[in-house]
């Protein structure tokens, strides 16, 4: 394998990330076949916990060791867990260590050794209770990257994709009853320029056809049903469009999602994060990937979490792992090639 590697991080090592970089490895180092062919990568994380699964585990020290190794062995950039690690059981004193390896890997994509960063998944609750003062990965790896170089309208935005679906979201992980604060023109026009932009930047569109879905249902039947389309979305819409955005006015979000309405789109533009997530995973829980647009890096995540309740089984499913190294890896390629 040539070329930069990708810089995986294991998530919490009590979840399901150690038991899916294992599983995927063997899949992923095979010489590419029919599918799109993938670059090696390095792994950031205890080299220990995956070689307790029995995964042949090469440590080595630089990113740039990680092609020559990639074929036969898991390159690990070996960082270890400070408590024991116990699949199903996560422990706050190594969520510390957690936050440190995906600072890690985010450096060296910064420094240029990797190509881009996919993250195993992790807890937020036990990184919370270490003192992780951020949402989630998304906002984490934002902050990470904000002093680097960026041409354009920076995220960070989440986009969950699956199959020929790509959502993207307009807030995160907020509570329902804040969307009528959050849903602003601004936010909304904000992420359609990301959005937009990261459609030709990543994906090699280069002329955008985007969705917005409607808040409220039936798009608000005309004002009767709420009144967000009428006073907030449309005049987003209207005005993205006069900067030459090729983006519809509010749609009702039930009927965005079916065979025939997905193809008139190449991305659509939700406003919370189950409008898009729920769609996504039913189409493809297994193979959907969730990617960070707008931030000078790539990054892509599993769309599954930690599973605690399967960690250490042997039955975790590395679909999703494997789609997300394959999606990081293309859109590596794509920016390189503009
Ligand atoms: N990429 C990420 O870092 C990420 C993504 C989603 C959720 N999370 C976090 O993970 C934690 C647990 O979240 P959750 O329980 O809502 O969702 P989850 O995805 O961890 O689990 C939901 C269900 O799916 C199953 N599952 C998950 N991954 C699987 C796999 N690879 N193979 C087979 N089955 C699998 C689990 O066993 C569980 O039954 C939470 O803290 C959440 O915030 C992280
Ligand atoms: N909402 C995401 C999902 O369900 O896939 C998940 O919480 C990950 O968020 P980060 O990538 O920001 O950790």
């Amino acid at each position: 394998m040539s070329g930069r590697p990708l810089i995986v991080t294991m998530g919490d090592p009590a979840g399901v990330g150690p038991e899916i970089i294992a599983k995927a490895w063997p899949i992923l180092a095979t010489p590419p076949g029919p599918l799109a062919p993938v670059t090696s990568f390095a792994v950031i994380g205890d080299g220990d916990v995956l070689a307790a699964l029995g995964a042949p585990v090469q440590q080595i020290f630089s990113p740039s060791e990680a092609a020559a190794v990639f074929s036969r062995a898991i390159p690990v950039l070996h960082h270890p867990a400070p408590a024991p690690v116990t699949p199903g059981q996560p422990d706050p004193r190594n969520a510390v260590a957690v936050a440190d390896w995906i600072e890690r890997t985010v450096d060296l994509v910064i420094s240029g050794e990797g190509s881009g960063v996919v993250t195993a998944p992790i807890a937020k609750a036990p990184m919370y209770a270490s003192g992780f003062r951020f949402p989630g990965h998304t906002e984490f790896i934002a902050e990470l990257t904000a002093d680097m170089p960026f041409s354009g309208t920076r995220g960070p935005v989440m986009m969950l994709t699956a199959k020929d679906l790509r959502a993207c979201l307009v807030t995160i992980h907020v509570a329902i009853d804040q969307l009528p604060e959050l849903v602003t023109a601004e936010r909304v026009m904000r992420v359609a320029r990301v959005v937009h932009e990261s459609m030709k930047r990543d994906f090699g569109i280069q002329a955008p056809r985007l969705a917005m879905a409607a808040l409220n249902p039936h798009a608000g039947e005309g004002g009767s049903i709420g009144l967000q389309e009428i006073e907030i979305l449309r005049p987003a819409a209207a005005s993205l469009r006069a900067e030459g955005l090729n983006i519809t006015d509010p749609l009702p979000a039930d009927t965005l999602f079916h065979d025939e309405a997905r193809a008139r789109y190449d991305a659509v533009v939700c406003l919370y994060h189950d409008q898009a997530l729920i769609p996504v995973k039913t189409l493809d829980f297994w193979g959907g990937v969730n990617a960070t647009l707008g931030l000078p890096i790539v990054r892509t995540s599993p769309d599954h979490g930690t599973g605690f309740d399967i960690a250490g089984k042997g039955v975790a499913r590395a679909d999703s792992f494997i789609a997300a190294v394959r999606l990081a890896s293309e859109m590596a390629a794509a920016r390189a090639t503009r």
